[in-house]
């Protein structure tokens, strides 16, 4: 459908993603971005108080169906199990009410936004793979929806065909040969095992964005990574500076409601203000702080 809005998407399949969504989407807001941001979610594992979250910050909240692979035997070829349900991006061919999508993985943070990779002239694109540059990451990609290419998709993911059983295997398979390349900019994937620290000084100051791949994400793994030097912790820290700057500040203030709480002898009026504190700091806080401990650290 042409003129259709042009909108950055994510795409939301757990709760335990929330922060990277939440992070992501503050990240382009920050970066003062023009576009309006959507999140495609399936409503059979995300919570309505993860969606109250969302909604504060995503423009378009788009509940999908789940696509699952019903053939896994290669995920487990990457030791990737937890993606069973990556054929659910697929899902973004079919927003046709949409004229063009740059679509980010929850796990992303931007460093600028990247407006103009709305404008580029070409159905599809994508930034290399760092396992193996030949393919596309899919954790970044500039999409035009459209229902042939969605049914094309869909057609394989019913085989279960994708060479690594995921949408990265898939999409590659689709596309193969037929995209354009982004730079590595737009999808700069850290490694802590290999990193290239002079090209890394050289090009610094144009990274688009980073997106940390593999199981384990900065929210899952706390702070202690950001605290180095290296390339890596310098990006870990990063997605903490814009998580922080959000919701740091909220999470210090519900400590210092919380130890009043437990007194028994508080006046009505203590109580009374005691509740207002704790109410008015809650609801801008991300469940995700609730959770558990690992994030707080
Ligand atoms: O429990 C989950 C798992 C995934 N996701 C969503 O799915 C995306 C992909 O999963 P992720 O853990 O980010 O995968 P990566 O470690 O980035 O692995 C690579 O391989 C995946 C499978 O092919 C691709 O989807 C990625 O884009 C690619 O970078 C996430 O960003 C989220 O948007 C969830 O919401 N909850
Ligand atoms: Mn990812």
């Amino acid at each position: 459908m042409a003129g259709g809005e042009q909108v950055y998407a994510t795409l939301l399949l757990s709760d335990s993603y929330l922060p990277g969504a939440l992070v992501l989407a503050h990240s382009l807001r920050d970066a003062r971005s023009t576009k309006k941001l959507a999140v495609l979610l399936t409503l059979d594992s995300v919570s309505a108080e993860a969606i109250t979250q969302l909604k504060a910050v995503y423009d378009y909240v788009l509940p999908v169906p789940r696509i699952r692979n019903s053939q896994p035997a290669n995920l487990e070829l990457m030791n990737r199990g937890d993606l069973h349900s990556a054929f659910t991006k697929i899902n973004l061919w079919k927003q046709v009410q949409f004229s063009k999508i740059v679509y980010i993985d929850a796990d992303v943070v931007a460093y600028r936004a990247p407006d103009e990779l709305f404008d580029i002239p070409h159905a599809f694109a994508a930034a290399p793979d760092i396992g193996w540059p030949d393919l596309f990451n899919s954790g970044v990609m500039v999409l035009t929806p459209n229902m042939a290419d969605y049914y094309a998709m869909m057609a394989m993911a019913d085989k279960g065909i994708s060479f690594d059983g995921a949408d990265q295997g898939l999409l590659n398979m689709y596309f193969a040969n037929d995209y354009h390349r982004l730079r590595f900019s737009y999808n700069v994937t850290p490694s802590a095992h290999y990193q290239y620290v002079p090209a890394y000084r050289h090009l610094r100051s144009s990274i688009n964005m980073v997106h940390f791949i593999g199981a384990n994400k900065p929210w899952f793994t706390g702070r202690y990574a950001s605290q180095g030097s290296s390339p890596f912790d310098e990006m870990v820290g990063r997605w903490w500076a814009v998580y922080d700057r959000h919701y740091k500040v909220k999470y210090t203030l519900l400590r210092r409601c919380r130890p009043l709480r437990k007194h028994h002898s508080l006046s009505t009026s203590q109580n009374r203000s005691q509740s207002k504190c704790l109410a008015g700091i809650l609801k801008g806080i991300p469940y995700s702080l609730k959770l558990g401990s690992s994030i707080m650290n």
